[in-house]
C-alpha cells in the first residue's frame, strides 16, 4: 500500500494566503451575467477589479479524500448588490462541505435545486455546514476582505451551470447602509 504524505500548513489569517496552494483569481469580467444591474456592471468593468481569489490545496478526485481552500472575497458592489462568488452545486451533488469564517463580514446564500434559499451570516469563527444537494455562494457585506476556509470532498467537483443561468432566488443588496436579503425579480422556477 502506498500512503500519501500528511500536510500541515499555516493559513495567513490576515491575508488568507495558504503557502504552496494553487491560486485562482476571479475578476469582474469572469462574472459576466451574474449581477442584476447590467449598467453598473459595464461601468465597473472598465477597471475590471478582482472580486475574489481562491488558494486551494486539492487532491486527485477520489472518494474519501478531502480538499481545502481559502477564499479572499473583496468588498464592493455592482449597483446595490454586494460582491459575491459565482456559486455552485457540487458535480457530485450529494457531497457536503464545511466553511469556516476567518476574517471580515459576510454570509452564505444556499439554495436547493427547487430554488428554496437560505441566508447564513458569517464572521470570524462561524462554521457553516453545507448539506448535500445545496448550492452555495458567499457574499461580502462588509468593507474589508471577507476571508474563509472551505473543506470539501476531493470528488465533489463544481457544477456552475444552473446558477450561472438562473442565479439564486434571493439577492443580497445594500439598503440604508445595511445588508438586506430580497427576492430576485429575475428568478424563474
Ligand atoms: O465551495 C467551495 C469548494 O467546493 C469553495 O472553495 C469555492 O469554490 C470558492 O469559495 C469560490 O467560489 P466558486 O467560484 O467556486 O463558487
Ligand atoms: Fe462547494
Amino acid at each position: 500500500m502506498e500512503y500519501k504524505n500528511p500536510i500541515g500548513v499555516n493559513i495567513n489569517l490576515e491575508t488568507g494566503v495558504i503557502p504552496g496552494a494553487k491560486k485562482l483569481v476571479r475578476r469582474l469580467s469572469d462574472l459576466k451575467g451574474y449581477f442584476q444591474d447590467e449598467e453598473a456592471y459595464s461601468e465597473l468593468l472598465k477597471d475590471d477589479p478582482v472580486v475574489y481569489e481562491v488558494y486551494a490545496v486539492e487532491q486527485e478526485e477520489s472518494e474519501g479524500d478531502l480538499n481545502f481552500a481559502t477564499t479572499v472575497l473583496y468588498p464592493g458592489k455592482v449597483g446595490r448588490e454586494f460582491f459575491f462568488t459565482k456559486g455552485h452545486f457540487h458535480a457530485k451533488p450529494d457531497r457536503a462541505e464545511i466553511y469556516y469564517g476567518i476574517k471580515g463580514k459576510g454570509g452564505m446564500l444556499l439554495q436547493t435545486p427547487e430554488g428554496k434559499a437560505e441566508w447564513i451570516e458569517m464572521g470570524p469563527g462561524t462554521v457553516v455546514y453545507v448539506p448535500p444537494y445545496w448550492a452555495h455562494r458567499t457574499v461580502n457585506t462588509g468593507n474589508e476582505p471577507f476571508i474563509f476556509l472551505a473543506i470539501y470532498p476531493a470528488d465533489a467537483g463544481h457544477d456552475y451551470g444552473s446558477i450561472k443561468e438562473k442565479g439564486f432566488s434571493k439577492l443580497v443588496i445594500e439598503e440604508n447602509g445595511e445588508a438586506k436579503v430580497v427576492d430576485n425579480p429575475r428568478w424563474k422556477e
